[in-house]
């Protein structure tokens, strides 16, 4: 793991490539987001730089147009799956850490699969997933009925608030008629499966 003096640097870097990449608009959610995920980090005892890292880097693919994303992942190694053919734009996760890999030598693991699983989650995710997941959906800008719900949950418990979100997130797209990635599907059978446990 980096040392805390490459950690700035990494963060000042980061940074900027978030700034280069972004309109001003998403480098202002991404601002938000790392600030977001850096209080929450100190709230449950996470490393809040490191936290930060992940918020700033996050959406740094997210403006790449969608052949971009299918060309750099063909051309990384990233898998792609029916879903992400089909919906390129899920790519922009695994494409962002691929990226803070290569340019940035990034090489925190936890980081970087909290940037690769922000969008759909994924079971399994620890603690510093969770804080990115948690920290996108519920920045200072969002706006949504359900939103300062799940800022409570978010101080009270990050894997609560998390599985609050991503049910919000499935019952979204059902309303829509739009389908799920199966990653979120898999990550709610686990969490459902959990909730379970607890009341046996
Ligand atoms: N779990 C998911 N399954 C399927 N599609 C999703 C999922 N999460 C997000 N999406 C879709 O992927 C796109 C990008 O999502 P996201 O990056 O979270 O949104 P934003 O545009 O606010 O940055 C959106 O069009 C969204 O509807």
């Amino acid at each position: 793991m980096a040392g805390r003096k490459d950690l700035d640097g990494l963060l000042e870097r980061a940074e900027g490539l978030a700034r280069e990449r972004l309109s001003a608009r998403r480098y202002g959610h991404t601002l938000r987001v790392a600030q977001t995920a850096e209080r929450l980090a100190r709230r449950h005892g996470l490393d809040p730089q490191r936290a930060r890292l992940a918020g700033l880097l996050h959406d740094a693919a997210r403006e790449m147009p969608p052949e971009r994303l299918l060309g750099l992942a063909r051309e990384w190694g990233i898998p792609v799956g029916p879903f992400e053919r089909e919906n390129p734009k899920l790519l922009h996760g695994p494409v962002a850490a691929e990226l803070a890999r290569r340019r940035l030598d990034l090489s925190d693991e936890e980081v970087l699969r909290a940037i690769r699983e922000h969008t759909t989650g994924s079971p399994g995710m620890g603690p510093l997933s969770l804080a990115l997941y948690v920290a996108d959906k519920i920045e200072p800008a969002r706006d949504y009925p359900s939103v300062e719900r799940l800022r409570e949950l978010a101080r009270a418990d990050l894997r609560e608030a998390a599985e609050e979100a991503l049910r919000r997130a499935v019952e979204h797209n059902e309303r829509r008629g739009r389908p799920t990635h199966p990653a979120s599907l898999e990550w709610l059978r686990e969490a459902e499966r959990s909730a379970q446990r607890r009341v046996q």
